[in-house]
């Protein structure tokens, strides 16, 4: 019965290249038995059917997995495929249906009210919480890296974007990188691996399955920690706005220069009506969670990435004293932040390699024509956005780290899409940019980032780190450090061992010499333009 079923389906899905099936679990048994042998069997699949899209089965669910520019032009560009695929459904008895999860009227209503939260001067109030969270962050990092210490990069990045969520969504600082061991922040932490780790586990992804296993009651306890503590936020936000209407004095806490994104939606309106105490829940939570893990991967890589590649990071460095002059432990201004444009092709590079958002998806919910041939209803769309990365055709040498190479070879508009584009895109890509650039900038400022082990650096600017066809990954996995990140991609990517580097304080001294010879030498550029001819009647004499 199910074999009739699908057999239209199958028939046009078929018509894509992918590996050979087997009855009723299709290629299931090939994927792997975790997020890191999935990411490379994806990206072997790729190279073994002509880098470009393919198809496989998971039992009866048909896949296709998405690489080509044409194709993604018109999926990310339509109006109507945004119903997102069943991974999603992970997210919903957290997120509820918020802007990431929901489809139809709904988003569109949601999408519409939510831009205006984004607004340029609602992120330069942002901007002052990223600064101030970025300085604690700091002091932290100077604890805990002391001595020449190893640390986990990726496992401190996570307290500091949750702390910086946390202040902007809800207006309320929870101080993750100080209570790391409250109930809250381990709440946060864990249900964000419980997702990643449910979502490629044939029995634990479902809800109904899920309950047989001795851990689901542990999960139930974490998601209603996290729901507790947002509606209780949410509530006493919802009394303090009433009472203020009610005053309409002009110095309530509502009218405050900084207003947190609760409080943007407490006085929004949908078809003419106040937000429901659930709807605000809902855009929270999913705030909440593709505002923090999405950044800690993004702000983790790229320190990682300074880590290996010191060549960059001393033109980083030199960025920073032209920008920032002699004064390097103050806060970036917001236009500062914009005027560093190395960090900027920097940061670039590094979502390009490693993507924080590794994977989209989509579902059909009715048959589609794309470019002459026919997606059938039913199917599941895999948008590979970090295979673009590594596509030769757009990016030559893709395992080597350049930045430099974001002015040379501009990619066309569908062939780069860290934050996806058209109608979904990110909403908070400005957002992020604005946090990841803000803590790097600083990092770089305070501290050398060294690897974990002198001999690690990176000679030939390669990456530590392959994705391609398995014979060649076999080969790099033999010479494999045990600092080297196992890339791990489900909902967001991250590093399976962690991100081991090392922090050591710039000195006083280095920085105050770097900087007046910057400065001396932007001195004597200007004064060569200014008055060219006694310039060089000086020099020469
Ligand atoms: C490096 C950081 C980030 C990256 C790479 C990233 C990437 C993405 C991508 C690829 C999507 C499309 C998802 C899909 O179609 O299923 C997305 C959607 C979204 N992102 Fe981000 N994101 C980042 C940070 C953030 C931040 C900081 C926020 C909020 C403060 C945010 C809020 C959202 C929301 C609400 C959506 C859903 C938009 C919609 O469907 O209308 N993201 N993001």
């Amino acid at each position: 019965y199910i074999e009739l079923r699908v057999a239209h389906r199958r028939r046009l899905v078929n018509k894509f290249n992918g590996p050979a099936t087997v009855p009723i679990v299709g290629n299931g048994f090939q994927m792997g038995k975790n997020p890191s042998d999935i990411l490379n069997q994806v990206f072997n699949w790729w190279h073994q059917y002509g880098k470009d899209n393919f198809r496989f089965w998971i039992g009866y669910y048909s896949n296709i997995l998405i690489t080509n520019p044409k194709y993604l032009e018109y999926i990310l560009s339509s109006q109507t495929l945004i119903q997102k695929s069943d991974i999603y459904d992970l997210l919903h008895p957290w997120l509820g249906f918020g802007l990431l999860t929901s489809t139809g009227k709904k988003w569109h209503k949601h999408r519409k009210m939510i831009t205006p939260s984004f607004h340029f001067n609602i992120l330069q109030d942002f901007h002052e919480v990223m600064n101030e969270n970025s300085t604690k962050f700091i002091k932290k990092l100077k604890r805990v890296a002391a001595n020449d210490n190893i640390i986990d990069f990726q496992d401190q990045t996570h307290y500091l974007t949750l702390d910086v969520i946390c202040d902007t969504a809800m207006g309320v600082p929870i101080n993750a990188m100080e209570n790391s061991d409250s109930k809250v922040v381990h709440a946060f932490k864990d249900m964000c691996y419980n997702i990643n780790m449910r979502a490629f586990h044939p029995f634990k992804r479902t809800e109904f399955l899920y309950r047989f296993f001795p851990e689901y009651s542990k999960y139930c306890e974490t998601l209603k920690t996290l729901q507790d503590f947002t509606n209780d936020i949410i509530e006493k936000r919802v009394e303090a706005y009433k009472l203020e209407t009610n005053k309409k004095t002009d110095s309530n806490e509502f009218s405050r220069k900084k207003m947190a994104f609760l409080d943007t939606l407490l006085s929004s309106t949908i078809d003419g009506r106040p937000l429901t105490n659930v709807e605000i829940y809902e855009e929270v939570s999913t705030f909440m969670f593709e505002g923090h893990d999405t950044t800690t991967s993004g702000v983790a890589f790229a320190v990682y990435l300074l880590s290996r590649h010191p060549e960059e990071q001393r033109k980083l460095f030199e960025e920073q004293c032209a920008v920032m002059g002699s004064d390097l432990s103050r806060d970036a201004t917001f236009q500062e932040i914009a005027d560093m444009k190395y960090l900027d092709l920097f940061i670039k590079e590094a979502q390009r390699v490693y993507p924080s958002v590794p994977f989209i998806g989509r579902y059909t919910d009715k048959d589609y024509e794309i470019d002459g041939t026919t997606i059938p209803k039913g199917s599941t769309l895999n948008l590979a956005l970090i295979i673009l990365g590594y596509d030769e055709r757009t990016f030559k040498d893709p395992h080597v780290f350049r930045p430099e190479r974001f002015e040379q070879e501009r990619p066309a508009p569908f062939e780069y899409l860290p934050f996806s584009a058209g109608p979904r895109n990110c909403i908070g890509q400005k957002f992020a940019l604005l946090e990841i650039k803000t803590v790097v900038s600083k990092i770089i400022r305070t501290f050398q980032v060294l690897p974990a082990l002198d001999e690690l650096i990176s000679k030939d600017n390669r990456l530590s780190t392959f994705l391609g066809p398995e014979e060649e990954r076999l080969k790099f996995e033999q010479k494999r450090h045990k600092y080297d990140p196992i890339l791990s991609a489900v909902l967001t990517l991250k590093s399976e061992n962690g991100l081991h580097l090392r922090l050591k304080e710039r000195v006083i001294c280095e920085i105050f010499l770097f900087c007046s010879l910057s400065t001396l030498f932007a001195y004597l550029l200007r004064s060569f333009a200014e008055f060219p001819l006694l310039s060089l009647a000086l020099c020469l004499y």
